[in-house]
C-alpha cells in the first residue's frame, strides 16, 4: 500500500470553499458573498492606487533581495506599531513594545499562539468569542492551546450579548487569555461601544486576564484608523500589556502579499529585550524570515506622509462603499415588503453582515439563486454592487418569506 493510504478526505474550508462552489456555477449573474475580500462596484478586486504608487517606488528603487531578518522589514514594523498604537503610546515611547512582521494576520495569530503556549504563566487556554473567525479555533489548537468560548452574539436581537460576554469573562479563571476582535467583528459585524469596551477592560483588569487582540480590519470598519484602534489603545492606556495581531490584507488590499505584524506590550525595555529574543527563536524554525515585497509596499505608504494620507482616504472610500451597500440592501428588502426587521444590516460594521439566515436558507440561496455565502448566514458586503443588490434582495426575500 502507498505511504498515504491512511490519509482521509478532509472537508473543504468553510470560507475559501465557498469561492470554489461559486466558480463552479455557470449562471452569469451569480453573486459571491463568501470570502472577506473587498470588491469594487463592478465586483472586481481593487488594488488601491496608493499601493500601486508605492509599489512603483519600491520597484524603481532597485533594492536588493537579501533576507530581511527574522522579525522582517524594520521600517515596516516601526510604522505598523505607530499605526496600531498611536505615535504617543507609552508602549512605544517607553521602548517596551516587541513587534515582528508576520505572514499576514493568520501568521500573527499563529506566532502569538505559539508564544503563549511556550511562555504564558497561566492556563494555556484561549477564550474565543462565540462566534468568531472560522480559522481561529484551528490556529490556536494547532499552537497547542486549549480553546474555549465566551458569549458574544445574541441571535434574538442579532446584536451583542453584552451581559453574557461580561458574565463569561467574569466566570473565567483568574489570568485567562481572552481573544478580542479590535473592530469589525468577524462574522457578526457587531462591535462593543466604546463605553462597553471600557467595562470589558475594567473586568479583565480585575480578573488579571490577558487581552489578545486580533485587529484585521483597522481603518476598514469606520473608515478611520484611529477610531478603529480605540479598544487596544484604551487597554494599553489602562495598563494592560496586550498582544496584538495586525493584517494589511484588507485595509491595504495586500491579501496575497501576506503582510502582517504581531506585537506584545511588555513591562519595560528589559522585559522587551528578553521577549524579543524568544520571539526570534520561535520564528526561525517556523519560516526563518518573512517575504519582503509586500512589507516594503506597506512601509513606503506608511512612511510617506502624502502616500499615507492618500491611503487613508482610499480606506475610507472602501469603508464608505460597504456602508452604502448595507443601506441599499436594507432599503431594497424593505421595498419588497419583507416583514423582517433588517436594521442589523445597517447597524453592523466592517466587511460582513450577519444576516440571521439559517444554514438551509443559505443553501437555498446558493442552489436556487446562485448567491454564495457561508452557512452561518454571514455575507461579505463587499460582494454587493449597485448592479446586483436588487437581485440579492429578491433572493433573500424569496428564501425568508
Ligand atoms: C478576524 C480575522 N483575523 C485574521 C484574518 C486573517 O487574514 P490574513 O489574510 O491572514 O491577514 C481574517 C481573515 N478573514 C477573511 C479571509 C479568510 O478567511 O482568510 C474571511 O473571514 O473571509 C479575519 O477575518
Amino acid at each position: 500500500a502507498s505511504a498515504w493510504s491512511n490519509v482521509p478526505q478532509g472537508p473543504s474550508d468553510a470560507i475559501l470553499g465557498i469561492t470554489e462552489a461559486f466558480k463552479a456555477d455557470s449562471f452569469k449573474e451569480k453573486i459571491n458573498l463568501g470570502v472577506g475580500a473587498y470588491r469594487d462596484d463592478k465586483g472586481k478586486p481593487y488594488v488601491l492606487p496608493s499601493v500601486r504608487a508605492a509599489e512603483d517606488k519600491v520597484v524603481a528603487s532597485r533594492l536588493d533581495k537579501e533576507y530581511a531578518g527574522i522579525t522582517g522589514v524594520p521600517t515596516f514594523t516601526t510604522a505598523a506599531a505607530e499605526l496600531a498604537y498611536g505615535a504617543d503610546s507609552s508602549a512605544i515611547k517607553d521602548n517596551r513594545l516587541v513587534i515582528t512582521q508576520t505572514i499576514s494576520g493568520t501568521g500573527a495569530l499563529r506566532i502569538g499562539g505559539a508564544f503563549l503556549k511556550q511562555f504564558y504563566p497561566g492556563a494555556k487556554k484561549v477564550y474565543l468569542p462565540n462566534p468568531s473567525w472560522a480559522n481561529h479555533k484551528a490556529v490556536f489548537s494547532d499552537s497547542g492551546l486549549e480553546v474555549a468560548q465566551y458569549r458574544y452574539y445574541n441571535k434574538d436581537t442579532i446584536g451583542l450579548d453584552f451581559e453574557g460576554l461580561i458574565a463569561d469573562i467574569k466566570a473565567a479563571p483568574e489570568g485567562s487569555i481572552i481573544l478580542l476582535h479590535a473592530c469589525a467583528h468577524n462574522p457578526t459585524g457587531v462591535d462593543p461601544t466604546q463605553a462597553q469596551w471600557r467595562q470589558v477592560s475594567d473586568v479583565m483588569k480585575q480578573k488579571g486576564h490577558f487581552a489578545f487582540f486580533d485587529m484585521a480590519y483597522q481603518g476598514f470598519a469606520s473608515g478611520n484608523a484611529d477610531q478603529d484602534a480605540f479598544a487596544p489603545r484604551h487597554f494599553v492606556k489602562e495598563g494592560h500589556n496586550i498582544a496584538l495581531c495586525q493584517s494589511f490584507a484588507k485595509n491595504m488590499g495586500l491579501y496575497g502579499e501576506r503582510v502582517g505584524a504581531f506585537s506584545l506590550v511588555c513591562e519595560n525595555a528589559e522585559e522587551k529585550k528578553r521577549v524579543d529574543s524568544q520571539i526570534k527563536i520561535l520564528i526561525r524554525p517556523f519560516y526563518s524570515n518573512p517575504p519582503i515585497h509586500g512589507a516594503r509596499i506597506a512601509s513606503t505608504i506608511m512612511n510617506d506622509p502624502a502616500l499615507n494620507k492618500q491611503w487613508l482616504s482610499e480606506v475610507e472610500g472602501m469603508a464608505g462603499r460597504i456602508i452604502e451597500m448595507r443601506s441599499l440592501l436594507r432599503t431594497n428588502l424593505e421595498k419588497l415588503g419583507s416583514k423582517h426587521d433588517w436594521s442589523h444590516i445597517t447597524s453592523q460594521i466592517g466587511m460582513f453582515a450577519y444576516t440571521g439566515l439559517k444554514p438551509e436558507q443559505m443553501d437555498a440561496l446558493a442552489k436556487e439563486h446562485s448567491v454564495y455565502a457561508t452557512k452561518d448566514g454571514r455575507i461579505s458586503v463587499a460582494g454587493i454592487t449597485s448592479a446586483n443588490v436588487q437581485r440579492l434582495a429578491e433572493s433573500i426575500f424569496k428564501v425568508t418569506g
